[in-house]
């Protein structure tokens, strides 16, 4: 096995190249197709749920978030929290409520937020705005009747860094039932050296302690009761895919934890979450048993 820590810049860029490795499309046209599936998505979304968008949870500019509220009347409803991908430096929570289309049917509330992607947030600040969203929307939606988080690639990364929280220092402490981390990085050292890190400008410093493998000790004490599927696509980079693989059983060596690995067949690093917009769609299938509504 090659590790990360023998390979040359170029093939350490090239494995976290997502676009890079889909057997569908050419580089370019794989992200330009997954950022019109977002967009469409989202539109579709806004279409059939109400929602009220832009809601602040912080005082900074772009501490908002949008919620896709479900036209059911149960007393049953969940609540999930969608963190985009991006690489911490793409995207936004305006094209982040696809995966609401086939939730809000079943009576799901769909929370997408939004957080200052690098150059104008950085690490910390990133992991600092999605922790007190999670903190807003409890204090909002205190009746729901359970809390689930959803990231894809950096958004899993920021969903986990959610779970390894110290809630000591805030006013609550969120009860996460399930996280769905899907294609994300759990170990920030490999890219320091990398092109991804050229707008986040992260020390060693900053990288481990944003790191979610270094924080497994905190995620267990934290979220002891929270069910955890681990996700990873079929035609994700080898060094995606260890990624993914090395959290997993971090989390699964410490005992005690409820965890999952998924490896979704027929699936690239794009269309593993382009898909939450198809309600037969595998991950949208094992979200909502997750949620008791299947
Ligand atoms: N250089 C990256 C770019 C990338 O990851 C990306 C670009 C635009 C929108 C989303 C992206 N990634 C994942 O959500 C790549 O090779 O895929």
């Amino acid at each position: 096995m090659s590790r990360w820590e023998d390979m040359k810049k170029d093939e350490l860029e090239r494995q976290f190249s997502p676009s890079q490795w889909s057997h569908r499309m050419s580089a370019d046209d794989v992200i330009k197709a997954h950022v019109t599936a977002l967009k469409e998505g989202t539109e579709r979304a806004r279409g059939l749920a109400q929602t009220l968008l832009n809601v602040p949870y912080g005082e900074g500019e772009g501490e908002k978030l949008d919620v896709y509220v479900p036209t059911t009347t149960s007393l049953d409803v969940p609540l999930v929290i969608y963190l985009h991908g991006g690489y911490w430096q793409f995207l936004s929570k305006d094209e982040s409520g696809f995966m609401a289309v086939p939730l809000v049917h079943k009576g799901v509330v769909v929370v997408a937020v939004g957080y200052d992607i690098a150059p104008k947030g950085n690490m910390d600040v990133m992991v600092s705005q999605v922790r007190r969203s999670v903190v807003s929307v409890i204090q909002q939606y205190s009746h729901i009747s359970g809390l689930y988080l959803c990231g894809h690639s950096a958004g899993a990364h920021l969903a986990a860094m959610i779970l390894s929280t110290d809630w000591s220092q805030y006013n609550v402490t969120p009860q996460i039932r399930g996280a769905f981390l899907v294609s994300g990085i759990y170990d920030l050292l490999p890219i320091l050296s990398t092109y991804v890190n050229e707008p986040l400008k992260m020390t060693e410093e900053v990288a481990l302690r944003n790191s979610p493998s270094q924080l497994v000790p905190q995620l267990k004490l934290s979220s002891s009761n929270c069910d955890i599927v681990v996700a990873m696509a079929q035609t994700d980079s080898p060094e995606f895919r260890k990624q993914s693989e090395d959290y997993y059983k971090a989390l699964e060596s410490t005992g005690g934890l409820k965890v999952t690995l998924e490896d979704v067949p027929n699936t690239d690093h794009f269309n593993i979450i382009e898909q939450l917009v198809d309600g037969d769609y595998h991950l949208t299938q094992l979200l909502l048993k997750m949620m008791g509504k299947s």
